[in-house]
């Protein structure tokens, strides 16, 4: 029997007052280069999910957030390469500073209904019409 370790992965949906989200293009030379994302990334040894999304935000964006100001709001299950995705994605609704593309292409505000015109990655797609009915 072959053994998957899943692959722990964190991802903020940044809401606005207009309920729109934040999503961020990866960038050229990466893995998935040129899709939309939401901002996040792997959980690392000794890290809780909430304290690697706090690091992941501040890195990627430059904005602070709290431990409290995460919801939880849904996981994506995905075969990825070798590895299997598990993708736990959290609602967020208040954070400090202007998000900023510090790794991204370009970063978007988008509401979730035009997220279907876009291309992101696979393990997101369902996401998306779970993300429009919360909202
Ligand atoms: N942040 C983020 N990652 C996602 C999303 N959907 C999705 O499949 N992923 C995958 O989850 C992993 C996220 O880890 P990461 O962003 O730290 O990884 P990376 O490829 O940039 O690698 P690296 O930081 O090791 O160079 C990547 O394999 C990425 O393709 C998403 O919406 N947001």
């Amino acid at each position: 029997m072959t053994m998957i370790f899943p692959l722990l992965v964190v991802a903020a949906a940044l809401v606005d007052a207009d309920g729109r989200v934040l999503l961020q293009q990866r960038p050229p030379g990466k893995a998935m280069a040129g899709l939309w994302e939401f901002p996040g990334g792997k959980v690392e040894i000794g890290e809780t999910p909430e304290t690697a999304l706090i690091r992941e935000l501040e890195e990627e964006l430059g904005i602070r957030t709290h431990a409290s100001c995460l919801a939880p709001a849904s996981f994506a299950s995905e075969a990825l390469g070798e590895r299997h995705l598990l993708l736990l994605l959290y609602v967020c609704r208040k954070w400090e500073g202007l998000p900023e593309a510090r790794h991204a292409t370009e970063l978007k505000w988008v509401k979730p209904s035009q997220m279907f015109a876009l291309e992101m990655p696979p393990a997101d797609l369902p996401l998306i019409g779970l993300l429009d009915s919360l909202i």
